[in-house]
Order: structure tokens, then C-alpha cells, then sequence
């Protein structure tokens, strides 16, 4: 029997591998962001891209041009929208979509800022429609037309703006307008970090936590975190309190496997409810196809938990697939949870297709 077998689910919230910020988080992430593109762990590409755009913007004496940064949550958005602004020595205005409901709000700090100021938008998805259009014309003209007054005598004040860099971020860059994604000047997509950046994600925070670690518990750490140095930096911290309470403060191969285990989390990166979502598709359904909303009950959690806070990770680590006739189990995941398949034609194989949506 696996170490982590539990048929019993966790809250999707608090989870020690979720990818968004908690408060303990916020309140340690700005300790740990590197503070230029040099100290800013892999993401090679995006890098080189974008020191060459900062350069030679800086070489011409022009502010940067709008940068778009795309990517799944904790990657590094917001600190490298940091660091373009600590490399063009430039200040920064942080802000998000969901916050600029109406026009007003983001007239309000466009005309606010400094010359050569970036202004990260955050969730810059989740604008309202009357701010994105007040955007375009800001970004492209330095610009904004305030409308004062309603109706037939409502009148347009142009407003002229400072050059400004936006750096706009979003999870989601597929549900941009094109004529807001075209206003950008340099797109990035973030990737998912290989373990080896992680390992060097984990020592380099190490070191400002000034925890001991060794290179094998590094490595521990940093093949479960699911390639997202926000979760690494979290795991790192749990398992710096098992080393300082269980031993002496090192964190070892062993001492960081323990830990982990402690904290429920597996040489993967899955966590309880992922581990919940995985046996009973094997275990109850005999791997699938099985529809989305069975498999929720039997998890006793929400579909859209089930949909949105496991599936997408175990679909990534191709444990789990999506298919038209339910959610099927693939050969990884017997595997990893150390069960055996039904044998094809052999008991359970008829299974298939009876369970529904
Ligand atoms: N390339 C990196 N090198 C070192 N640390 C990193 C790197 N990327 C992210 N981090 C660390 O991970 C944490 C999360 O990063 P950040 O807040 O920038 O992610 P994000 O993509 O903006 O997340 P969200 O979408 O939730 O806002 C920070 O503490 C940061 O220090």
C-alpha cells in the first residue's frame, strides 16, 4: 500500500502546493524576489528577449515598450515586472484588472503617473471593458479622452500622458482581445521551471533564509514543486521547520523527504486532494471513463474544484486525460499510486462507458 494512500479529500483551499499566494506568502515573497534579470532563475529565452528590449531602450533614452507576460500563477510575473522597472530605473504602480472596474479608476492612475513609470496590471484579463478601450488609446497615443457629463451633452477632454511602460500579466492570454494583445510590444510566455532551476530557486532562497541545505534536499524539494518556484519557496519553508524542530536545522535528502511526507505531499508534487482525485478514478471506476461530475462526488468535493484545482496538474503530469466520454486514468497513474491495471477483457474492463457525466 502507498505511504499517501487517503480516499478522504483535503479543502481546496489552504493547499500546501496551490500555485497563488497566501498571506504567509505575500508577507515572505518580497524578501525572496530576485532584483534583476542576472539573479532571476531560468525562463532563458524571456530573459535574453527582454534584456535586449530594456537595453536598448535604455541606449535610445526611450521608456521601454508595453511588455505582455503570460503564464500559470507563481512563476514570476510580478517580479519581473519589478525588475524591468529596477533595470530602466524606473518606478512602479501595481495594480490588477478586477481592481479598475470603471473607466474613472484607470483614468485616474494613467494620469497619475510619472514619465517612464511602469505600471503593472495584474489579471489584466479581468478589465472591464470601458477601461481595456480607455487602454487602448493610452498605450498606443499616450492619451485618454475623460468623458464628462452624460448623455447628449457628455464631451470628451483628451488628456495627454507621460510615456509609460505597461507590463500587463495574465494566466489566461488566449481570452485578450487581439487589439489588446497587438499593443504590446514584447510578449512573453513564462514555462513551467525544469527541476534544476528549481534546485537553484530553493538554494538561492536558502541562502536569504539562511537555512543549511544540502544539494540532495534541494533536489527533494524541488521535484515537488510541481515547477513553480512560488510553491518551491513554500516547501522550502515547511521543510525548514521540520529540520529545525525534528534535527538540527540541515535539510537533508531524508530530512526533506520525511518532511514532505509529513506534509502530505509526494515525490510528484500531489498532494491529498490530487492523490483523492487519482484513486478514485482507479479504484472506483477502474480507471475511466467516468464523467467529471461522478468523480466529484465520489471525492466528495465540488466539480469545479475537482475541474480547476486538480485536474489541471495531474493532466500536465500525464496521470489523468480529458476525453469526450469522461476522465480516464492513463498507465502513469496505476503506476504512481502502485496499483495494476485490469487486464483487458479481464474483470473491470467492461466497465467502461457507465458511468456518466
Ligand atoms: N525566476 C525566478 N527566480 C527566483 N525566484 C523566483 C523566480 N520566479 C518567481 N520567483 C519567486 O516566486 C515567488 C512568486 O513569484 P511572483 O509573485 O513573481 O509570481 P507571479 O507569476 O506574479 O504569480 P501570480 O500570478 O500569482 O501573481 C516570489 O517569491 C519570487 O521570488
Amino acid at each position: 500500500m502507498n505511504a499517501y494512500d487517503d480516499t478522504t479529500s483535503t479543502p481546496a483551499a489552504d493547499r500546501l502546493v496551490g500555485a497563488s499566494a497566501d498571506g504567509e506568502d505575500q508577507a515572505v515573497e518580497a524578501a525572496l524576489r530576485p532584483k534583476s534579470l542576472d539573479e532571476f532563475v531560468g525562463q532563458e529565452r524571456v530573459r535574453e528577449q527582454l534584456d535586449l528590449v530594456l537595453k536598448a531602450a535604455l541606449a535610445r533614452g526611450a521608456t521601454a515598450d508595453h511588455v505582455l507576460l503570460s503564464g500559470a500563477p507563481g512563476l514570476g510575473k510580478t517580479t519581473l515586472s519589478m525588475i524591468i522597472a529596477a533595470e530602466m530605473g524606473a518606478p512602479i504602480r501595481i495594480t490588477s484588472g478586477p481592481a479598475i472596474q470603471h473607466a474613472g479608476d484607470l483614468a485616474a492612475i494613467l494620469s497619475s503617473l510619472q514619465e517612464g513609470e511602469v505600471l503593472f496590471l495584474d489579471e489584466i484579463h479581468r478589465m472591464s471593458r470601458p477601461a481595456e478601450e480607455m487602454l487602448y488609446m493610452a498605450m498606443e497615443d499616450f492619451r485618454v479622452d475623460v468623458i464628462v457629463g452624460k448623455g447628449p451633452g457628455a464631451t470628451a477632454i483628451p488628456l495627454e500622458l507621460p510615456p509609460f511602460t505597461l507590463v500587463g500579466a495574465t494566466t489566461r492570454a488566449g481570452l485578450l482581445p487581439p487589439p489588446l494583445r497587438d499593443r504590446f510590444g514584447f510578449t512573453a510566455h513564462m514555462e513551467f521551471y525544469a527541476p534544476a532551476e528549481l534546485e537553484r530557486v530553493i538554494h538561492r532562497s536558502a541562502q536569504l533564509l539562511d537555512v543549511g541545505i544540502e544539494t540532495d534536499g534541494a533536489a527533494e524539494i524541488a521535484g515537488r514543486s510541481r515547477g513553480t518556484p512560488r510553491i518551491a519557496n513554500r516547501l522550502l519553508r515547511r521543510v525548514r521547520d521540520y529540520a529545525q524542530v525534528k534535527a538540527d536545522g540541515l535539510i537533508t535528502r531524508d530530512i526533506a523527504a520525511t518532511a514532505l511526507k509529513v506534509y502530505e505531499v509526494d515525490e510528484r508534487g500531489l498532494d491529498r486532494l490530487d492523490r483523492a482525485v487519482l484513486g478514485a478514478l482507479l479504484k472506483l471506476f477502474g480507471g475511466g471513463p467516468v464523467g467529471l461530475s461522478t468523480l466529484a462526488v465520489a471525492v466528495g468535493e465540488e466539480r469545479e474544484t475537482v475541474e480547476e484545482v486538480a485536474e489541471p496538474f495531474l493532466v500536465r503530469e500525464g496521470l489523468l486525460a480529458r476525453t469526450p466520454r469522461g476522465r480516464v486514468a492513463t498507465p502513469a497513474a496505476w503506476a504512481h499510486l502502485g496499483l495494476v491495471p485490469p487486464q483487458a477483457g479481464g474483470p473491470g474492463s467492461g466497465q467502461q462507458g457507465l458511468f456518466g457525466a
